[in-house]
């Protein structure tokens, strides 16, 4: 199966606008390699994206960018700061959402903000203006005396944004912050994000959702620790190494086995009615190519999706 890798570029800004500079950051466990030789140039105020399956890397990579773990090889910068050796004067800028809910499930709303606040050294007063704020934007309001164990996915996450934001962070790294909120609370979620970007805030968030990452202004495909390709959402579609075709018809299971046979072809997934077929771009005419083998089923060349272009960056692995 052909593996092309997109490498389209990212990394146009100065460096002095840079919030994260990584060079050749590297962690391993043991014999294994979690991350890679891992080059990141992100901008600051952009929202950044590790999009990857279980395994990839992505926690890793952040704990390392939030100075928590050391990296085995590499230099890593962080708002100018050298990592790990200056973590400790980078804690106060950075925000963190880890995967799991960080907050105590036995304490109200009210009460987990304001511990978070006496954390970060707020005055009482400044502490409770502040709470008061981040209750109203965060839609808490109804909520604010509830254990935050009884609050629903998409207000935990909501708590969990506000905690992770309420020292004014410069920097907010949050690992896969929706996989337990439905599609309307992650939309939500993301305008929120969209705030906090526009005011300045620099956010690096992983994910496995491809709706997810193609939000992000920008983007690394990771797997097995390594960066597949890397750049903008739309970027990456345009620059993809294989072209789109969807075929129609009957006995599409058998069809797609039989594809699958063909060196030039990356993938064929089924979509309801239709295959999705990735073909390599080394093939000039793809429908023409592809009727060979589809006979008179319809074919139509479509746009490419960032699932597509997931699937070229780890050569159709991922996806059956
Ligand atoms: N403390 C550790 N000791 C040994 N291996 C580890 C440790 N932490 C991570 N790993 C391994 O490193 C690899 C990358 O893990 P990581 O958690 O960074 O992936 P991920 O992309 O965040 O996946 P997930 O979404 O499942 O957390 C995995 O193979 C994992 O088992």
């Amino acid at each position: 199966m052909t593996t092309t890798r997109s490498a389209a570029t990212y990394a146009t800004a100065p460096a002095a606008d840079l919030a994260i500079e990584t060079h050749q950051m590297t962690r391993t466990f043991g014999d294994a390699v979690a991350v890679d030789h891992l080059d990141l140039s992100i901008p600051t105020g952009s929202i950044y994206g590790f999009l990857g399956p279980n395994g990839c890397g992505k926690s890793t990579s952040i704990r390392m960018l939030t100075g928590l773990l050391s990296p085995t090889e590499g230099d890593i910068q962080v708002l100018g700061r050298q990592l790990p050796q200056q973590a400790e004067s980078l804690r106060p800028h950075i925000g963190y959402m880890t995967q799991k809910f960080s907050l105590y499930d036995n304490l109200s709303v009210l009460e987990n903000l304001n511990f978070v606040g006496e954390i970060y050294g707020f005055g009482s007063r400044r502490r409770r203006a502040r709470v008061s704020e981040l209750i109203a934007l965060y839609e808490l309001n109804a909520h604010k005396k509830q254990m935050a164990g009884s609050l629903s996915g998409g207000q935990r996450q909501r708590l969990a944004l506000a905690a992770a934001t309420l020292h004014y962070p410069d920097m907010l790294f949050l690992d896969e912050p929706t996989s337990a909120v439905d599609p309307e609370n992650r939309r939500e979620f993301w305008e929120h994000l969209f705030d906090l970007s526009h005011n300045g805030t620099t956010i690096l968030v992983s994910t496995h959702y491809m709706d997810e990452a193609e939000r992000c202004h920008a983007l690394a495909i990771l797997e097995h620790g390594v960066k597949r390709a890397d750049g903008s959402p739309q970027q990456l579609m345009q620059t993809m190494g294989a072209q789109v075709i969807e075929v129609g018809g009957e006995d599409l299971r058998e069809l797609k086995q039989q594809l699958l046979q063909h060196k030039h072809i990356v993938s064929a997934a089924q979509l309801g009615t239709r295959l999705r077929v990735l073909v390599d771009n080394d093939v000039d005419a793809p429908l023409q190519w592809l009727a060979q083998w589809t006979g008179q089923r319809p074919l139509e060349q479509v746009r490419p999706s960032l699932e597509d272009v997931f699937v070229v960056a780890t050569g159709g692995r991922h996806v059956g």
